[in-house]
């Protein structure tokens, strides 16, 4: 009888699990354990609730229901899981380093190494071991050096094969991959590697969107597409502010340079500034490489992008400050949303926490409503910048269910995440529970500037004077 292919997957994070998820579903013979060593959140995967799972995704629960405890499973037993796999996946989380050298710029590669440790501690038999986590090149070369020195002398083949999906739109994203990267040796064991893994991708996707490359530009590479893709974003952003002061529309703009194919469409919209866990960590990450290279204005070039990302956070506390007349100490600002992007109820970096953080600095009391994001998580968020005490963050800041009853008595409204629910609320309603003047400011370009006028609000819209 033929062997069933085990796949372990260390990490169940935003990644480890919608990844191996799409996996099991589409390779049926497959056996698929993710294993992390945060209980609550293996927890919440084997949830029966399905939304209390500790993703949220659009077509997620749905996959998980019909694929867990047949292929799929979530699990804290990790040296087992280790043992008994094929292919082991290390989908571990990689920030931003907070201590000693690099700090403030390098990766933490400190769960990658205890990772390489406990495999090449537990490991009997010869194994594939595959970066999934997004890594500074050259990384494999130490998961190679710790297995091969520490193993007990079985045989591993590194590959690297980096993750593109972006949060929100998970599931499509791995089922519709532009493409997979998967980089490894070229010695006749690496190039069979690639193929094992190559194979799995090809019960869904065409061969032809698999790149196989060697492993240090596969590592490279993923950093590049973040850095090129929150290089665009700084870009139209630096242009929304140009805008703003010349009757020039951001909107209008992006589409007229968009229409040139060079240049192309995406990823041109004005907004609040980019969040999430990659774009910053990993340009960051860039930064550091290059300079420890002694590539100075390489580094400057990319350390470029995150400052025009931080100046447009800043600039948009500081209209909303300036509009309601210079002072907003007292006054109340609801904030509609809080990821870091919608349909996703992640908010690692997301543009709210720093503009809460510079109204609270200036006293103002924010209410802010979130379809998906936890009271628990808004306050962890604050908590975390230390700006001020957990009690002060509690007692300026509140966190609402009902979005509408929220603006009573508001002097202004902040647009921080793009839901589609905002643009179905009743404004007229929204409208008369405010104070006058009613201050709405759009960090996302959701409302039409026309309409919202029209109803009385004074409306301001990033990218548009
Ligand atoms: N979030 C994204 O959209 C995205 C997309 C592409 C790539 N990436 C990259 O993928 C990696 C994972 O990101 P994420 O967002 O899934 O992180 P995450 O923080 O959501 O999940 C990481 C998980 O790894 C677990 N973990 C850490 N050390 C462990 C260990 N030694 N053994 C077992 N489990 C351990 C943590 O408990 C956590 O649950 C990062 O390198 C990130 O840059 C993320
Ligand atoms: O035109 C745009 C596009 C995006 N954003 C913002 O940019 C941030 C990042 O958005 P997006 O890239 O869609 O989401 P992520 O989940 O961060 O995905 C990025 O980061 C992942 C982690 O590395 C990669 O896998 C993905 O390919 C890459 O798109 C968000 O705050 C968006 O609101 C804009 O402001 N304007």
């Amino acid at each position: 009888m033929k062997k069933t292919t085990k796949i372990c997957c260390i990490g169940a994070g935003y990644v480890g699990g919608p990844t191996m998820s799409v996996i099991a579903n589409q390779c049926p013979e497959i056996q698929v354990t993710v294993v992390d060593i945060n209980q609550d959140r293996i927890n919440q995967w084997n949830d029966e609730d399905l939304d209390k799972l500790p993703v949220y995704e659009p077509g997620l629960k749905e996959i998980i229901a019909s694929n867990r405890n047949k292929n799929l499973f979530f699990s804290t037993e990790v040296d087992k899981a280790i043992e008994e796999a094929d292919i082991i996946f290390i989908s571990v989380n990689t920030p931003t380093k907070t201590y000693g050298k690099g700090k403030g710029q390098a990766a933490d590669l400190k769960f990658i190494e205890l990772c390489a440790r406990n495999i090449a501690k537990v490991a009997k038999t010869d194994k594939i071991v595959v970066e999934k986590s997004t890594l500074p090149v050259r990384t494999a070369g130490a998961i190679k050096s710790i297995l091969e020195n520490t193993g007990n002398g079985v045989n591993f083949e590194i590959l690297s094969n980096p993750e593109f999906l972006a949060e929100g739109t998970a599931v499509d994203d791995l089922l519709n991959a532009d493409r997979v990267l998967i980089g490894g040796d070229d010695t006749p064991t690496g190039q069979k590697a690639k193929d094992t893994l190559s194979a799995i991708y090809e019960h869904w996707l065409p061969k032809d969107r698999i790149l196989q490359t060697n492993v240090w530009s596969s590592e490279l590479s993923k950093l590049v597409a973040n850095a090129f893709l929150a290089q665009r974003v700084s870009s139209i952003n630096s242009i929304s502010a140009l805008c703003e002061r010349t009757d020039a529309n951001v909107a209008e703009v992006a589409r007229a340079i968009g229409y040139d194919s060079r240049i192309g469409s995406k990823f041109l919209n004005s907004s609040v500034g980019f969040g999430g866990s990659c774009f910053q960590k990993d340009i960051l990450n860039l930064v550091y490489i290059a300079s420890s290279f002694g590539l100075q204005e390489v580094a400057d070039y990319w350390e470029q992008v995150i400052i025009m990302n931080d100046y447009q956070k800043r600039r948009f506390a500081e209209n909303i400050i300036s509009t309601l007349y210079n002072t907003v100490s007292g006054k109340k600002i609801v904030f509609y949303g809080w990821a870091f992007k919608k349909d996703t109820n992640d908010t690692r970096e997301s543009a709210a926490i720093y503009v809460a953080d510079a109204l609270l600095e200036e006293r103002a009391e924010i209410i802010v409503y979130d379809p998906k994001v936890s009271e628990k998580t808004i306050y962890a968020d604050m908590d975390y910048l230390n700006t001020r005490t957990p009690e002060e963050n509690r007692r300026l800041l509140k966190v609402v269910k009902d979005p509408i009853k929220a603006t009573e008595e508001a002097h202004a409204i902040a647009i921080l995440t793009e839901w589609d629910e905002f643009k179905t609320y009743d404004w007229d309603k929204i409208y008369n529970n405010m104070l006058k003047p009613a201050f709405v400011f759009d960090g996302r370009r959701l409302l039409d500037s026309e309409t919202m006028t029209a109803k009385g609000f004074e409306f301001y819209k990033i990218g548009q004077s």
